[in-house]
């Protein structure tokens, strides 16, 4: 390979992220750190930050070299859901970044977020590999020992909707308090992965903690600067992490199945994926459709033949088995299903 070969991931879908966690419990401090690891890491990163305000003080603190969106005066999950799309698919096409990271206000609802970012999937080959909640030890313990309220209802949510739970502040709670946090984090979240992050700082390289990372690994690396072809399959990265409790799963099909087939499947799909959407090519049609399912029951629409985004299938949901639902889908096109 030649020495100057850049990295091609046109085909690749660019990895989301969306850093969730209330209002000043250090997201922008671990974004901060992302970064950096994804720098280091050859990694093309962009931003989109979200502020509940007028203006946005957290994007002064990022590195200039990083192409960033600002969305302000209003939160993602609700009156600024349409710009998010926009402003994702602006971020994808004219940078072509290996990974976005969506900082989002501290005040978001992960399941909006969750379905906002999700719908861009239908446009732009782009893949939500989950939300990372970043929790301030100190201010959940005092909410706990306060008792129920709005704002610990929220912090539950975005503990609960997380794959991996960053947890900060834990020089200002004591050892044992420290302690009682992570296992009411347990409690809430069981299949999340659970890391202290003192001002950002991880025991383990925090780029290894984010679900599905290893793959940008393995597609840079392959075409790395020094011609050196890696393991495909990310063997010399170190073991992956598996998440396989995951809350989004994005599909791409290999071709087309039938109507049939994708129907029961849907039929069948378990209590726990509770939305599911995408473009889908049957067999049996003339146009393709976009499908929208929610409460069980499903729609579907024609879409413009204009529409370049390739199939997909984007399922949300509270707990589910990844590997197991990715089988029923690789199913479809095989007829096993
Ligand atoms: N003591 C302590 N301070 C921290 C830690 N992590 C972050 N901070 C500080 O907490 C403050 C808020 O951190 P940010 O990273 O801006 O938090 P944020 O979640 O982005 O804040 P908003 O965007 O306002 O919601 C800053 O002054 C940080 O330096 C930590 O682990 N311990």
């Amino acid at each position: 390979m030649c020495a100057n070969q850049t990295k091609d991931n046109g085909d690749q879908p660019i990895l989301v992220y969306v850093l969730s966690g209330y209002l000043g419990s250090g997201k922008t401090t671990v974004l901060q750190k992302l970064l950096k690891g994804a720098k280091a890491r050859g990694w093309k990163a962009a931003v989109l930050m979200n502020e509940a305000g007028d203006v946005n003080l957290d994007g002064e603190l990022l590195a200039k070299d990083v192409p960033m969106a600002e969305l302000l005066g209003g939160c993602i999950c609700c009156s600024v859901k349409n710009d998010l799309g926009l402003s994702l698919l602006q971020l994808a096409r004219e940078h072509r970044p290996d990974v976005i990271w969506i900082e989002s206000t501290g005040v978001a609802q992960p399941l909006e977020m969750m379905d906002a970012v999700t719908e861009v999937s239908m446009y732009a080959k782009l893949e939500l590999r989950g939300l990372i909640t970043v929790v301030d030890a100190r201010h959940l313990l005092d909410r706990l020992r306060l008792g129920a309220g709005k704002t610990l209802r929220l912090m539950r949510e975005q503990i609960r909707g997380a794959a991996l739970l960053l947890l900060s502040k834990t020089d200002l709670v004591g050892r044992g308090e420290a302690e009682e946090v992570r296992a009411q984090l347990r409690e809430w979240n069981p299949s999340a992965a659970i890391e202290d992050a003192l001002k950002g700082e991880t025991g383990t390289d925090l780029i290894t903690l984010l679900p599905g990372a290893v793959d940008i690994d393995v597609r840079n690396h392959y075409h790395d600067r020094h011609g050196h072809n890696h393991d495909r399959q990310g063997h010399d990265h170190g073991a992956p992490r598996l998440h396989d409790h995951v809350h989004v799963l994005t599909h791409y099909p290999s071709g087309p199945f039938s109507s049939e087939n994708f129907e029961r499947f849907l039929r069948e799909l378990p209590a726990s994926v509770y939305r599911a959407k995408g473009i889908v090519t049957f067999t049996d049609t003339a146009a393709r459709y976009l499908f929208q399912f929610a409460y069980r029951e499903s729609d579907f629409m024609p879409v413009a033949s204009r529409n370049p985004a390739p199939d997909v299938i984007v399922l949300i949901g509270e707990d589910f088995s990844a590997s197991d639902l990715r089988e029923r889908l690789v199913g479809l096109g095989t007829g096993t299903d």
